[in-house]
């Protein structure tokens, strides 16, 4: 009981902490949805979709932008959440510091060596995005960057298969549907 308390105390201290880090953030759809739901929805898809019951895995899904696009360091997140999840965030963080075409590269390359907590978040993530994609396309993005993110995503993935077969049914599903 206590256990299971404490995980759940866990949880929402972590939800917590993503919406008071991304608060001042909208998505790009026309709508400007709260940036948090894409956290949110990403660690969703792993509860009610994957069937992930690994908790670590949960928290750096609410955490998986956190690094990237906000102040958060990952001392902090080692600081609050413990190490397995600090790791998995760093996995999933990109270098910000790089161009965009070299970041993306990266996706590519770093996918098949992650760990398979890692791979969890990166497919829920691609997911989320690309049924985002589908329900709107980001403000300023042309048909053309539409269409390259999916061809770009679909990279990604190949890394990433072998890991939760209804995210890469669902993935391959929006695949087809966009002849990719
Ligand atoms: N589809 C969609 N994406 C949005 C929206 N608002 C924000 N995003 C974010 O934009 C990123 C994709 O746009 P890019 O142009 O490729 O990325 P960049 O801004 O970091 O350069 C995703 O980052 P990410 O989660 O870090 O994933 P990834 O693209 O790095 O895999 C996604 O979460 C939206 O309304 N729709
Ligand atoms: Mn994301």
């Amino acid at each position: 009981m206590s256990d299971s308390l404490d995980s759940l105390e866990i949880l929402v201290k972590c939800a917590n902490f993503a919406a008071v880090k991304h608060s001042s953030q909208r998505r790009k759809d026309p709508a400007k949805t709260p940036y948090i739901n894409h956290p949110i929805g990403v660690a969703f898809i792993l509860t009610a979709e994957a069937g992930v019951r690994d908790p670590s895995v949960i928290m750096a899904a609410l955490l998986h932008d956190t690094v990237e696009d906000t102040d958060t360091t990952l001392e902090e997140i080692k600081k609050e959440f413990g190490s397995t999840v600090a790791d998995i965030v760093a996995e999933v963080t990109d270098d910000k510091s790089l161009p965009s075409e070299e970041r993306k590269r990266l996706q590519i390359v770093h996918a098949p060596t992650s760990s398979r907590e890692a791979k969890l978040v990166k497919l829920a993530d691609k997911l989320y995005n690309l049924r985002d994609l589908e329900k709107a396309t980001p403000e300023g993005w042309s048909e053309e960057r539409v269409k390259q993110y999916f061809i770009w995503s679909f990279k990604v993935v190949e890394g990433l298969r072998g890991t939760n077969r209804h995210l890469e049914t669902e993935l391959d599903e929006i695949f087809s549907r966009h002849n990719v």
